[in-house]
């Protein structure tokens, strides 16, 4: 059984209680429910994790900011799904961003359902509880929980409050609430295909029946959009667990770092912008030679992560495209900025004190990755929940500003564009305003994890409320 420091005091009869995750396979949902399962186990409560053999494969070569022993005590499942095609990305989709090349993975995962069933049978007559914590979009697989007598369904939603609740809100027609301005954000036109908007009504009707729902934010961070959300989820529970990464990272001896680590030992503080859009993100050749050109004519120091959304299945052996840079661009920034071409140690950089400023695609486990870590974002939103993500990181907690405007969503975002955002977030008085705000918020997030903080009191209330 898993023990360490925070686990001193806890009683045996816990161990009676398992707990186990039904993630939905893509990177940034896998990363979200590892991380938790991380801190459940911490504990002293068994953690089983379940998806395909690849996606299982996939989450644990990617684990980051935690040791890799310490995953080693959780049990995962690597089930057989039938194959499926693992296309790559298409930069030209003109419908929207949205990366659709991953639906057949999506699909095959809906297989998880029998042997699941059966893993839930086997583990309810061998514990006093289990506890079935699964995504949102993965509902449908988790459904047979509720038929056991001895388990309990939780449902995991992958975005901030902010995004899920104004959803709601205005499902409920906009109601007003005392003490809650609500910004201006934009409808969900351009973030879905239609296909993955009824595939997430599909499963949404699955999580009726659930006993709660399990948010990675804090009220540290959005504490009046987790009342919104309890005000819309009536009499379930709802619980603000996060932030699941981990607050600090360990530095490692030089020989282990990774080559944007020790670039970024050779720079000062806050002046370096990291670059990056998620696992779900290709662009075309034409807006990846904009991006170049507005990173050098910026004169900002950068680490620009260059790669395409996931495949499906990341492993299937395709070599993956090198894309081409204008020419000489790589020898003309030699120094002032470092092209990553493969995964980058995205917490390590962000919690580096070198780096200032992010540019991002607004992926919540970026901003929050970025919040807890006192650095500010430059939002570039794609798709799916990112452009009201944006709305959170830019109005609602001001430690950002807006690269591209949604409504431009369509239109290449010219080197200009480009130059003038890194500018304003790396060298005016605005910039270092948000990296104060960044700072402040960094540090409020950091107190509500400790002792008697309110984020350490919710995840204390819930491993309560799920033992007792
Ligand atoms: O090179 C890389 C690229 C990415 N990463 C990590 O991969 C993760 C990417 O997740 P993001 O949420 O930022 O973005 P993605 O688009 O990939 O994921 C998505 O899934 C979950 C949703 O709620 C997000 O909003 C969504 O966009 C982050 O944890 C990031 O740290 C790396 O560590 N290295
Ligand atoms: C490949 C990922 C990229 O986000 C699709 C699943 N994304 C999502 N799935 C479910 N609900 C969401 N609400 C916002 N985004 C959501």
């Amino acid at each position: 059984m898993a023990s360490n420091s925070q686990s001193k005091g806890k009683s045996l009869h816990q161990s009676h209680v398992v707990v186990v995750m039904i993630p939905f396979p893509a990177q940034g949902h896998l990363n979200q429910l590892l991380h938790l399962s991380h801190r459940i186990l911490s504990h002293n409560i068994p953690v089983h994790y379940v998806s395909t053999t690849t996606h299982i494969r996939q989450a644990t070569i990617r684990v980051q900011g935690w040791d890799h022993n310490s995953i080693s005590n959780i049990h995962f499942h690597d089930f057989k799904v039938p194959s499926f095609d693992s296309p790559s990305p298409n930069p030209n989709n003109s419908e929207t961003k949205f990366p659709s090349h991953l639906v057949p993975s999506f699909l095959a995962s809906t297989h998880l359902r029998k042997p699941v069933a059966t893993l839930l049978k086997s583990l309810s007559c061998e514990a006093k509880r289990v506890i079935v914590i699964h995504d949102s979009v993965m509902a449908s697989v988790a459904q047979d929980a509720t038929n056991i007598k001895n388990v309990e369904n939780y449902t995991f939603h992958s975005s901030c409050a902010f995004t899920t609740s104004v959803y709601f809100w205005e499902e409920m027609g906009r109601p007003t609430i005392e003490g809650l301005h609500v910004p201006e954000f934009p409808s969900l036109e351009g973030c879905f295909t239609t296909e993955f908007l009824d595939f997430i009504i599909a499963e949404s009707k699955f999580c009726e029946f659930n006993d709660g729902n399990i948010y990675n934010t804090s009220r540290a961070i959005e504490g009046k959009y987790i009342e919104l959300m309890e005000h819309a989820s009536g009499s379930k529970k709802v619980w603000a667990l996060g932030p699941f990464n981990p607050l600090t990272i360990e530095k490692k001896n030089s020989k282990e770092k990774h080559i944007s680590i020790r670039w970024l030992d050779k720079h000062e503080p806050n002046s370096v912008i990291y670059v990056s859009f998620g696992t779900t993100t290709t662009f075309t050749q034409e807006q990846i030679g904009q991006i170049a050109i507005g990173l050098e004519q910026s004169k900002q120091k950068f680490i620009w992560v260059l790669r395409d959304a996931d495949k499906g299945d990341i492993f299937d052996g395709n070599e993956v495209k090198r894309h081409e840079l204008p020419k000489g661009f790589e020898e003309r920034v030699e120094g002032m900025g470092l092209v990553v071409r493969d995964w980058a140690p995205q917490l390590e950089i962000l919690s580096h004190p070198s780096t200032g400023g992010f540019m991002s695609h607004c992926g919540w486990n970026s901003c929050i990755e970025s919040i807890t870590m006192g650095v500010p974002i430059a939002a570039w939103p794609m798709h799916s929940d990112q452009p009201r993500n944006t709305v959170l990181i830019t109005e609602v907690l001001r430690v950002g500003l807006v690269v591209k405007d949604w409504a431009l969503r369509d239109e290449l975002v010219t080197a200009s564009v480009i130059e003038s955002a890194v500018k304003r977030m790396m060298e005016t008085k605005e910039g270092d305003e948000m990296r104060e705000r960044a700072t402040k918020l960094k540090n409020a997030i950091h107190r509500s994890m400790d002792d008697g903080g309110v984020s350490r009191m919710e995840m204390d209330s819930f491993i309560a409320y799920i033992t007792s």
